[in-house]
């Protein structure tokens, strides 16, 4: 970019010194009686053309487009000799209407291949920017969600929590009961498929945006206050997996924007392990 200015600003010098330069020549001629304005408009041309060559041929990485832009000089140049010699002393002078447009066709057509190139160039970069793109979706779906089951992760839980508790004001801490015990029971890929039939359960209560695996059996999920009594939403979330021993202790907690999200979590855990204590039906002590 810093190159292309200082190119700019060294065509503006190169114009002011042509118009120097024409100017004398004029102010010179125009004291000649045989001037001939032809010339004058020829040599400009010529001027301004290898001018521009002799700026551009750093930057210009095309072959064939700098070699119709000296072709197309050429012309210029037994135009301006034209002038001064006649056809019978030197024959190549003839050509110099056909050199000029030899050179201007080959220049397009050298910067139609360097706009293609250019293209396939832009096509690869585009490409690459999708690919990129898809994989930096990739990695923040898998740094925000848990694997096995879909739903969002704690890290994800916790970066969303003020916005989501704004929204849903009540938070549901899940631990299921005797979950070891079905995974020592059925194997531990049963287990899995435990979790996420009760996951499935849960985004279907509180929608998928609100639910999190937070720990091996633990899930919370943000609700509102109005929502069903807890005996019918164990009933509910339980329904899949019933069949497999497993129960269910909730917590509930009020969420606070006063509060940090890690304490109002811990009311909502304490508040569950107050539900898991209470259980009467428990075929093993708790943490055995
Ligand atoms: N299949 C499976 N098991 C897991 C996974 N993550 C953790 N676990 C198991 O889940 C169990 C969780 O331990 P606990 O909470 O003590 O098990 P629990 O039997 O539910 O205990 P209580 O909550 O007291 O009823 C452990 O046995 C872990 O190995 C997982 O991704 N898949």
């Amino acid at each position: 970019m810093r190159d292309l200015k200082g190119m700019h600003m060294a065509v503006k010098v190169y114009l002011v010194l042509i118009w120097l330069v024409v100017g004398l020549f004029t102010a010179w001629k125009l004291n000649q009686p045989n001037f001939y304005w032809e010339t004058f408009e020829e040599l400009f041309w010529f001027g301004l053309t290898t001018s521009l060559i002799a700026l551009s041929i750093p930057y210009l990485k095309n072959k064939l487009l700098l070699f119709g832009w000296g072709t197309y000089s050429i012309g210029l140049l037994l135009d301006i000799a034209d002038d001064f010699i006649s056809d019978s002393d030197f024959i190549l002078l003839i050509f110099d209407t056909s050199l000029k447009n030899i050179g201007f066709l080959i220049t397009c057509y050298g910067m139609l291949s360097m706009i293609l190139t250019k293209r396939e160039v832009i096509n690869q970069l585009n490409t690459e920017i999708k690919q990129r793109e898809k994989l930096e979706a990739q990695l923040r779906y898998e740094a925000n969600h848990d694997p096995l089951t879909g739903i969002g992760n704690r890290k994800a839980c916790f970066e969303t929590f003020n916005e989501l508790s704004d929204k849903q004001p009540l938070l549901f801490y899940f631990d299921l009961d005797d979950f070891k015990q079905a995974n020592d029971k059925y194997g531990h890929h049963v287990g899995d498929n435990i979790l996420r039939a009760f996951s499935a359960s849960l985004t279907k209560q509180f929608g998928d945006d609100y639910c999190f695996r937070i720990g091996g059996d633990e899930f919370v999920a943000f609700g509102g206050d109005n929502d069903q009594a807890l005996s019918t939403l164990r009933d509910c979330l339980l329904e899949q997996i019933f069949e497999y021993g497993v129960g269910l202790s909730i917590g509930t907690a009020k969420t606070d924007s006063k509060e940090q999200p890690d304490t109002i979590v811990q009311r909502a855990d304490s508040s569950m392990y107050s539900d898991k204590d209470s259980k009467v039906v428990r075929t093993r002590p708790r943490h055995q």
